[in-house]
């Protein structure tokens, strides 16, 4: 049977990256995507934004809400300190197993765990399973309805500190009304929107940013 398009994009990193070379196996995957087939990586332009952030930040304790390939996990861990973690949390068992390999490839693992999850499931068990009392950032980039109820189950779990930044992929497309409308509105987060492009294409696309007040 055919393959499956994040089984192409792993053969690409295997065939073009070089291994423990994170910026080459990034530039591999937004080659193919540009040229050949787009997949939905959050792509080299938003992906600058999200470096800057994560190296203003200097996380130690990360939470990612959709791993898909891995590309963005990629261009998190490779900024992050050493002692640094990201947890990244994937549905789809396909997604999950071509991460891992990517993961594996850049030689990240030791920085990443991937539970194969829904995100409900398991951030209520992120103190108890992880050690981890709150995450310094959260990368938003999974099911666009979870957004908002899994930024308040988070809140409900006790996950978001004071000075918690949230950053939000595909605010504009698809589009997330809702995330949007409450975090803009709530007084316990000072958010800001980075305007941009939808990966490898030119429709509009941002990102939204917020630290948490918890005021
Ligand atoms: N742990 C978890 N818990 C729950 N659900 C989970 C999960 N882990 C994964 N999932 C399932 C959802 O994963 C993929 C979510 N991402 C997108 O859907 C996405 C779509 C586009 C897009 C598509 C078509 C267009 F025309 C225009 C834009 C662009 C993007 O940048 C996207 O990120
Ligand atoms: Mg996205």
């Amino acid at each position: 049977t055919r393959s499956t398009r994040p089984q192409r994009l792993l053969k690409v990193v295997q065939k073009h990256a070089t291994r423990g070379d994170p910026q080459s196996v990034i530039s591999a995957i937004d080659h193919f995507c540009r040229r050949s087939e787009w997949a939905m990586n959050i792509g080299d332009e938003k992906g600058s934004i999200l470096d800057s952030v994560v190296s203003e930040l200097n996380p130690e304790k990360v939470l990612e809400l959709g791993t898909y390939c891995g590309y963005s996990t990629v261009r998190i861990a490779r900024l992050l300190p050493p002692g640094a973690r990201l947890i990244t949390l994937e549905f789809n068992a396909d997604y999950a197993a071509i991460a891992r390999q990517v993961i594996a490839w850049v030689g990240l693992e030791d920085k990443v765990q991937l539970v194969e999850s829904a995100s409900e499931d398991w951030i209520p068990r992120m103190t108890e399973h992880f050690g981890i009392e709150t995450f310094d950032f959260v990368f938003l980039d999974h099911w666009k309805d979870r957004y908002l109820p899994d930024t308040k189950l988070m809140e409900g779990c006790g996950l978001l500190r004071k000075g918690t930044v949230l950053l939000a992929d595909n605010v504009i497309c698809p589009g997330v009304p809702d995330y949007l409308e409450y975090v803009r509105n709530s007084l316990s987060y000072k958010s800001c929107y980075f305007k941009s492009h939808l990966e490898y294409s030119k429709a509009e696309d941002g990102l939204e940013k917020k630290s948490v007040f918890l005021g």
